[in-house]
């Protein structure tokens, strides 16, 4: 390649000496026709001047002797530059022709415009295809364009990710090569734009734009694109990564048992937040260390981690702690695909919570002991006909006070919402009591007709009324003497015979209807309601005395709802009568139990019974699965909150049910008698208590 003069001078040059005549110099013209001027040297071939044809052109044009020696014409005023005179200074030098002289001033070559011009060529070619390899072994995209939009430069990065080869890009449109590289933006706001994520030709990249000026005008733009595909891909991969990471590491502190995860040289990788619990330590200050240091300074008194790495195979130790804890540990070795242990991971128990779990333990199975022969004992007492179920200790209460005051002879109201049991339990006190072997009268005081009741309840004389029996009829207190009598709903007892009732409470006697004689009877009432009595009192429907002499033993029975270990049981005990009943051998999906647990059975006992009943006999197979369910149920029971809102097609009749169902009970609950209930709803007093008994 050129470096100096000496490498692009002609060396075979003509020369003239300074006695020749312009004539021959003139014959030396047009022999070499490509010289514009011939040097003038001495006779010690020393560079004296430069003769040019212009001068030559001028002396024939102006008709001048041509016969002149050259020495009175020649050029003095010429450049000449050494053999070793660099190429870059050369073309800093702006003249015609170059002599260039050796040693001693002597003419060795010469350089004309002609040859500088070449080398420039040739320089600024070996340039351009050096900047282009350049751009060309870059990994990035990148295009430039003028303030035509038109492409000026291109990479082969780039030509990759558009598609174009470079020739057919040059000069097209860069909207029509790559609409999105927003370059002619840059080019008229003249804003650089840097770290923009773009999609080129399905390459995902990130552009950096930037505006070209030249002296301080803007002659196009330029952008570089970096394909991001890999790092994108390496960085969903590494937030996959951190995310199991994190997910590993919320595992391991969510376990109850400690966990340590040492590598294989014994060094702490991991440890759970159960083991900074138990062992005292903290993460930060021990994570990196090594158990074998940790042994040295007596925090552990011996390393699981080091010897499974010593013995190659599971290990369970002892470990003593610093805090004087101790902890089951066992190292398990985790191997790789050559055999060699990567890994130490270790589990362990607090062996003082064991200790105190085997305390607990062996509390609870003495209290277990103690429960179950207290039911063995409570079950024999009840005998076995008079099955009352129940596992809550609610009722356990309940069943223990019954059988308590089963034995002193008081008078018993029983409260609660309808069908949680009352007339169980009143049975239970009943057959608990000496009274046993005689009569249990059982009178629902809401569902007889008012007028009928007096003589139902205190029988009457003959001819009392019209249609009264011959000799007269002994009431239900009459037949309960020596026995129980139990008065449902006792709130819906007429206040006239309120009167009567308090009668006997207070003097043991009853008169007949139509009679005047009082006759002594030995009963024990049991009065029940689910109304709430104090209320009635209020307001004047309930004979305050009457209430006060009833109210000696209250017993609170709890709805279904507010004891639901109870449901499971009762739903056996049911599944088992209905089975028995209908010669059937079904049994119950888990999810059915589920269900109805859930249920807050504003029906109370006698609604699971109804249901267990229902769906024994309407279940095709031989297990009840969640389809058997009632509409109610299944609907979670939110029927009976707020207007009615329909969620879905149903049979209009298990509408209408429904419907009727959540209006008696709400009427129920409000106004606290079945009658008053009626009267609210515009139905029949006897319709409301045959429809809640269907419940
Ligand atoms: N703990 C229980 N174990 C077994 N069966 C029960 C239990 N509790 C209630 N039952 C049954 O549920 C049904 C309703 O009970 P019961 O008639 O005693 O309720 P109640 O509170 O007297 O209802 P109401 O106030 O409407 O008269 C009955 O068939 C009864 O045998």
């Amino acid at each position: 390649m050129w470096e100096k003069a000496s490498d692009i001078m002609t060396k075979d040059f003509v020369s003239i000496k300074m006695g020749t005549g312009v004539y021959e110099a003139a014959e030396l013209f047009s022999t070499h026709s490509e010289m514009e001027s011939i040097p003038v040297v001495d006779e010690e071939y020393k560079l004296k001047g430069f003769f040019t044809k212009n001068v030559l052109c001028k002396l024939v044009a102006e008709k001048k002797d041509i016969n002149t020696q050259v020495k009175s014409l020649m050029t003095t005023d010429f450049t000449a530059v050494r053999e070793e005179t660099s190429i870059k200074e050369l073309l800093n030098i702006n003249t015609g022709q170059l002599a260039v002289t050796g040693e001693n001033a002597n003419l060795v070559g010469i350089i004309s415009r002609t040859d500088l011009m070449l080398v420039f060529r040739k320089k600024a070619q070996a340039m351009l295809a050096r900047l282009q390899t350049i751009i060309d072994s870059t990994y990035n995209g990148i295009i430039a364009i003028d303030n035509q939009n038109r492409i000026i430069l291109m990479n082969k990065a780039a030509a990759q990710f558009t598609g174009w080869s470079i020739a057919d890009a040059i000069d097209a449109d860069i909207e029509q090569v790559v609409p999105e590289t927003g370059l002619p933006e840059v080019i008229k706001t003249e804003q650089p734009v840097f770290g923009t994520k773009m999609n080129i030709n399905g390459y995902k990249v990130v552009s950096n734009r930037s505006p070209i000026y030249e002296e301080d005008r803007i002659m196009g733009a330029v952008g570089v694109f970096q394909d991001i595909s890999a790092l994108e891909t390496i960085s969903q991969e590494l937030e996959h990564t951190q995310t199991l990471n994190k997910q590993l590491d919320a595992i391991i502190d969510s376990c109850h048992d400690a966990i340590v995860v040492s590598d294989a040289q014994g060094k702490l990788e991991k440890i759970s937040k159960s083991y900074e619990r138990i062992s005292g330590l903290d993460r930060d200050t021990i994570l990196g260390k090594n158990m074998a240091e940790l042994e040295e300074e007596g925090i552990v008194s011996q390393s699981s981690s080091l010897l499974v790495l010593q013995q190659k195979k599971p290990v369970t130790i002892l470990q003593k702690l610093k805090t004087g804890r101790e902890m089951f540990l066992t190292g398990t070795p985790v191997f790789d695909d050559n055999n060699n242990i990567i890994k130490v991971v270790s589990t362990g128990r607090d062996l003082t919570e064991l200790n105190n779990l085997r305390t607990e333990l062996e509390r609870t199975k003495e209290l277990s002991n103690k429960y179950y022969h207290e039911l063995k004992q409570l079950r024999e007492q009840l005998g076995e006909q008079k099955q009352i179920i129940f596992s809550s200790e609610k009722m356990q209460n309940i069943v223990q006070l019954s059988l308590k005051i089963a034995k002193v002879d008081s008078t018993i109201l029983i409260l609660g919402e309808s069908g949680v049991g009352k007339e169980l339990i009143a049975r239970i006190i009943h057959s608990s009591s000496k009274r046993k072997d005689n009569a249990f009268i059982t009178i629902n005081c809401g569902a007889i007709p008012e007028h009928l009741l007096e003589s139902e309840l205190f029988g009457y004389e003959e001819g009392a009324f019209t249609g009264a029996r011959k000799g007269g009829k002994a009431g239900l207190f009459e037949e309960a003497h020596k026995g129980s009598i139990f008065l449902d709903e006792i709130g819906d007892l007429p206040l006239s015979l309120q009167v009567k009732l308090l009668r006997v409470l207070q003097e043991g006697e009853i008169t007949r209807v139509g009679g005047i004689r009082p006759r002594k009877i030995d009963v024990r009432i049991i009065a029940a309601t689910n109304a709430q009595l104090e209320k009635l009192v209020a307001e004047k429907e309930f004979r305050e005395d009457l209430y006060y002499r009833l109210n000696v033993v209250p017993i609170e029975v709890p709805a279904l709802r507010e004891r639901k270990e109870d449901i499971i049981p009762l739903t056996f005990h049911f599944l088992k009568k209905f089975n028995a009943k209908y010669s059937l051998n079904k049994t119950m999906s888990p999810e059915v139990l589920d269900q109805l647990i859930t249920y807050e059975w504003p029906g109370n006992v006698r609604e699971l019974e109804n249901i267990v009943e229902r769906m024994v006999v309407t279940s095709n197979e031989d297990k009840i699965f969640y389809d058997s369910l009632p509409a109610l149920l299944r609907s979670g029971g939110h029927t009976d909150e707020g207007p009615i809102s329909i969620a879905k097609i149903m049979p209009l009749r298990d509408a209408i049910q429904m419907v009727e169902k959540i209006l008696i009970d709400r009427a129920l609950k409000e106004y606290g008698s079945t009658r008053k209930a009626a009267s609210a709803l515009g139905i029949n007093q006897s319709t409301v208590v045959r429809k809640k008994n269907n419940d």
